[in-house]
């Protein structure tokens, strides 16, 4: 019996639903929920990615910001912009939307966002308040596999988690929510001698690598939940050529897992609501 899907749209969408009460309850008490995006340069995906971010805000009720920038930007005039959208108290939420262009230091501008604003979770605090098991800001994307991986009904303590990727936005963020959770967690990276080996035993994969087919259908135990974070394109001189797929052989890996996610309609749309989450919960913080 093939895998059941893990709609992550259909989820996203009731999520953003309960976003949209609380935050009409803040601009009931005039206290409209605030995001901040900033986007530098005109990588085309990061626009998509923005766009889809600012709308998914209005249908919530959340004020956005979009300021957008020439690569040019020099980073003492994007610090200049963080420092006042900190000391903007209608902003709750401040994203500066990753990669930026060479020339800025990417460590030095997501440190200078306000730890109360930093709804990405992407800073070194909040990154710290994850690994001290501390209420903080959950960087959006492991947030979201985790609710994913939740609506399956399948309880994660005792299981094994075997995660591939060990990024700071993803993979680690990923480990350590999933130790949060009771797992046994095992985190395999571009140095795992023989990736099969662990993910055969994994009752939970989450796959975070940027490279397509890195998980196939015979490296996965049968019945296993697998989320697919990727997001790659499919090669030209291929069948659907251009079209977005994750990291995961989805049509073979189906046939063996008991859940999956699919790419596009799975873990994107997750981020999305989770980075309104943490936008409502800081202006509920603030109110
Ligand atoms: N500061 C920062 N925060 C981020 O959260 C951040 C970032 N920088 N830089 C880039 C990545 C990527 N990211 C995505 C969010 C949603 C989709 C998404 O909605 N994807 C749709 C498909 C979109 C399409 O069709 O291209 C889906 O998977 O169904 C994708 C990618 C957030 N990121």
């Amino acid at each position: 019996m093939p895998a059941t899907l893990i709609d992550g749209s259909a989820l996203a969408l009731q999520i953003r639903g309960g976003v949209a009460e609380r935050a009409a309850a803040l601009t009931a008490r005039g206290r409209t929920p605030g995001l901040a995006v900033i986007l530098v340069g005109d990588d085309p995906a990061s626009h998509v990615y923005v766009r889809n971010k600012v709308k998914a805000c209005e249908a919530a009720g959340i004020r956005s910001v979009l300021e957008r920038y020439p690569a040019e930007l020099t980073e003492a005039a994007l610090l200049e912009r963080v420092a006042a959208l900190n000391a903007d108290a209608t902003i709750h939420g401040i994203l500066v939307q990753l990669p930026l262009p060479r020339h800025i230091d990417a460590k030095k501008v997501i440190e200078a966002i306000d730890a109360s604003k930093d709804v990405d979770g992407y800073s070194v605090l909040s990154a710290g308040e994850l690994m001290a098991g501390l209420p903080g800001f959950r960087p959006c994307t492991p947030y979201g596999c985790m609710k994913l991986i939740e609506s399956t009904g399948v309880a994660l303590r005792g299981k094994h988690a075997v995660v591939i990727g060990r990024s700071n936005t993803v993979g680690k963020p990923m480990g350590l929510l999933l130790l949060q959770a009771d797992a046994t967690v095992t985190i395999c990276h571009s140095a795992t001698a023989d990736l099969a080996v662990h993910t055969r035993q994994a009752d939970v994969v989450v796959a975070a690598v940027g490279r397509r087919n890195t998980l196939t259908a015979d490296m996965v135990k049968p019945g296993a939940i697998v989320i697919d974070v990727g997001m790659n394109r499919v090669p030209d001189g291929e069948p659907n050529a251009g079209k977005l797929c994750g990291d995961v052989d989805f049509d073979g890996v189906r046939e063996v897992a008991g859940w999956i996610t699919p790419v596009p309609g799975g873990v994107g749309p997750m981020t999305i609501a989770m980075l309104l989450v943490n936008t409502v919960e800081s202006a509920e913080r603030s109110a």
